[in-house]
């Protein structure tokens, strides 16, 4: 199983991949957390080692974690987008290290148009195909309050109100790549987290 999960900020992506991966036994890919680590400057995350990443990657290939978030703090202090070339090349290390076969739920990315359309060429690459997008849809004054009642370091108001607005302007148009390739999945996720997980199984139409 395959899976990406869609949603703006506090809208429960990370909650839900992690319900999934549970489900079905198979290991969650998050951005957000990859990030985190690396701006933290913590041992990298456990099999995500970046000194054995897959040399066939033409792209430059970050030193570190740390190195990795010293790029990318100043964007993600600001809550906006870390550039696209830094999170494919990060996307396309991390599918191809060891720990990861090919069954994985996948949160945070794409995050843009030109995000999905790489993850398509990757997983072409990979002799591998997307199952489902799964789109978590709240409203935008449940987003912002639910990011606000989390202690992430970058849930401070003026960039929970950023990443909503990139949100809306840059992920909300990859729903309609995802719809056109039918494997799009709206849920409601203004509900709890047991609900929410129900009806997604239910759209898998797993008992
Ligand atoms: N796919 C991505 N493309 C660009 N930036 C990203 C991506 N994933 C995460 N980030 C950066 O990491 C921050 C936190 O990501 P995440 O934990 O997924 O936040 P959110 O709660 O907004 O979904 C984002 O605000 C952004 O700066």
């Amino acid at each position: 199983m395959r899976l990406v999960i869609l949603g703006g900020s506090g809208s429960g992506k990370s909650t839900q991949a992690q319900r999934l991966c549970r489900y079905f036994e198979i290991p969650l890919i998050s951005t957000g957390e990859i990030l985190r680590e690396a701006i933290s400057g913590n041992q990298p995350l456990p099999g995500f080692r970046w000194s054995e990443a897959d040399p066939r990657t033409s792209l430059s290939v970050y030193a570190s974690l740390s190195e990795l978030g010293y790029h990318a703090r100043p964007y993600m202090q600001k809550g906006e987008l870390v550039p696209d070339k830094m999170i494919i090349e990060l996307i396309q290390i991390r599918l191809r290290q060891p720990d990861i076969q090919c069954d994985w739920v996948l949160e945070g990315y794409p995050r843009t148009a030109f995000q999905a359309e790489e993850l398509d060429f990757l997983l072409d690459d990979l002799g591998q195909k997307l199952d489902w997008a799964i789109y978590l849809q709240v409203p935008e004054a449940v987003m912002v309050s639910r990011s606000l009642g989390r202690s992430l370091p970058d849930d401070q108001p003026e960039i929970v109100q950023r990443r909503v607005e990139l949100f809306y302007d840059r992920t909300i148009p990859i729903l309609e790549y995802y719809d056109r390739r039918r494997c799009l999945l709206t849920i409601n996720g203004d509900q709890s987290p047991e609900m929410v997980q129900q009806n997604i199984l239910t759209l898998f139409s797993v008992p």
